[in-house]
């Protein structure tokens, strides 16, 4: 059933807060198409006021409140956030499915995701004060030096509509755990959690200005943030397009950036596997999350030996795939999350079409919805390396499928790609997923599966799915600055310049 979506306004200051232009847009929820409740449109106005009031969080009773409080201090307000999201997971996870279109189970798994990545970074933050002055040895007796670990600053967390709180969650709980102030710009399309992490926050009474959660347009609320001169650093995940954008806007005042962008990302399926459970992972790889992900693995490399086999398998899994509204018992495939992003999932496949590829399986709209954004998981033949469907990224429910001979076959095929998020290689020979996976050119490889998603494990791209990596301790570091302090420590005077006193 579904639930009621709150009334918000920004949250600034850890206060809800008018945007200064009054202005509000509507959610819509992608199943069917209705108006649920409207969210605040920040501007650059709003954007001020919250970098100004993560400034004074850091410097309030000169730190010792939150940037050089202990990180002790600051992991009990990440274990009572995620004890929070925990309690309320089967409401929250309603609104995300509601605001997104992922299938409730998802959503649901996704806030226990949530609450996991705030508990894990809380035992990281307690662990950073343990490794506070690291010693680093030196060559010269007469000097000794370490390390301070201290947060980087104001950061500017900039979120896409796929995992909406999840995504936010990986850069708000390792940047809360650093000891930064953050403000967060989540996407217009799906906003409606991550408002519900302020009223979180406040519950927690989480220090004013620590985390301050912006709604608003992109280029209305996005590119001030990115562009702004108090805020030292900005981690974006979303398209490659505005990746390049935030980095241009960075570059102009030399401010660090870390991105998660777009991927093509391949999954090689050898001719050894067990074909159901290769089929499946398979699905899952590409159809998950309504095939809404960066990393999905939605080009299909299989060794011609059982590609007719294997594809004509999975068509039949796909065709067990429950498309329904998602908060209906069962769904395994909602709605994509926005009508423009429906007509560009429908143009790739018209695209494919006239370019001469096979519209195998699906590539339309399931005949009982008669309403709502949704495309049946679609399947891909008769692909050239030089089609659109082969090298764009298509974010939605469509695999494309080519077919190889040998080995070093299959990884030119992979690799042939300007991205380098995932790649995925199903075989029962383990010493050939090792070596395939050493030869992979993306930041994450999955062997016999495609897309679990640990928040221990590092997560990031190559080439142009971006650089940086998120989650684990790199995530933590994403946050911090490194200070060498070194000191003389010899009695003796320097001697570089003849001394004064001996003329
Ligand atoms: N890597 C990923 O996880 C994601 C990739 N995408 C890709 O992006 C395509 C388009 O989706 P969009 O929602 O338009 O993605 P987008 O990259 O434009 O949006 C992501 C975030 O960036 C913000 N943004 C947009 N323009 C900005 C600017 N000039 N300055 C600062 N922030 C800005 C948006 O408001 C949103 O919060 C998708 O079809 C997909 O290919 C989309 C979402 C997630
Ligand atoms: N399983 C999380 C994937 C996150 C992403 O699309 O970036
Ligand atoms: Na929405």
């Amino acid at each position: 059933m579904a639930v009621r979506v709150p009334s918000r306004q920004l949250f600034i200051d850890g206060e809800w807060r008018e945007p200064v232009l009054k202005n509000r847009f509507p959610i819509i929820n992608p199943a069917t198409e209705q108006m649920i409740g409207d969210i605040p449109a920040a501007t650059s106005e709003d954007v001020d006021l919250a970098v100004a009031a993560a400034r004074r969080a850091l410097s309030r009773n000169k730190g010792k409140d939150w940037a050089s409080a202990s990180g002790a201090v600051r992991a009990k307000y990440l274990r009572a956030i995620a004890a929070k999201i925990t309690e309320r997971k089967t409401e929250l996870g309603k609104l995300e499915a509601m605001d997104c279109g992922k299938p409730l189970d998802e959503a649901v798994w996704d806030m226990e995701d949530v609450a996991g990545c705030f508990e894990y970074y809380a035992d990281l933050a307690e662990g950073l004060d343990a490794k506070q002055k690291a010693p680093v040895s030196l060559p010269m007796e007469t000097f000794k030096s370490y390390v301070l670990k201290e947060p980087i600053g104001v950061v500017g967390l900039i979120t896409p509509w796929n995992y909406p709180l999840l995504m936010a969650t990986w850069k708000v709980a390792p940047a809360l755990a650093a000891g930064c102030a953050a403000i967060l710009k989540p996407s217009e399309l799906a906003s409606i959690t991550c408002l519900e992490l302020a009223e979180v926050c406040r519950e927690v009474g989480l220090p004013s200005g620590v985390l301050n959660i912006l709604t608003g347009l992109g280029p209305e609320a996005g590119a001030p943030l990115a562009s702004h001169p108090n805020v030292d650093k900005i981690a974006f995940t979303g398209s490659t397009t505005t990746g390049s954008k935030i980095m241009t806007a960075a570059a102009q005042m030399v401010k660090p950036v870390s991105l998660e962008l777009g991927g093509k990302s391949p999954i090689i399926v050898f001719e050894d596997v067990d074909l159901d459970k290769a089929a499946e992972w398979t699905a899952f790889g590409c159809f998950w999350t309504n095939g809404q992900i960066c990393s999905a693995t939605s080009r299909l490399i299989v060794h011609e030996n059982i590609a007719k086999e294997f594809v004509d398998r999975l068509v039949k899994w796909t065709k067990n795939i429950k498309i329904s509204d998602p908060l209906e018992e069962g769904c395994r495939l909602g709605p994509i999350v926005s009508g423009g992003q429906y007509e560009k999932v429908l143009k790739f496949i018209s695209t494919a079409k006239s370019e001469g590829a096979t519209i195998l399986s699906g590539g339309v709209r399931p005949e009982h919805l008669k309403k709502g954004f949704f495309v049946e998981p679609t399947i891909i033949t008769d692909v050239t390396t030089s089609m659109q469907i082969w090298r764009e990224e298509v974010f939605g429910p469509v695999l494309c499928v080519k077919t190889f001979s040998t080995e070093e076959e299959a990884l030119e095929l992979a690799n042939d790609t300007h991205y380098g998020l995932g790649a995925a290689v199903i075989s029962n020979d383990l010493e050939r997923c090792d070596r395939v996976s050493k030869e992979l050119q993306a930041g994450i490889v999955w062997i016999n599966c495609s897309q679990p998603c640990f928040c221990q494990a590092p997560w990031g791209g190559n080439k142009r799915s971006g650089f940086g990596r998120e989650l684990g301790e790199w995530g933590l570091e994403n946050y911090l600055s490194v200070k060498q302090v070194t000191q003389y420590i010899s009695d003796e005077p320097w001697g570089w310049y003849s001394s004064p006193s001996k003329l």
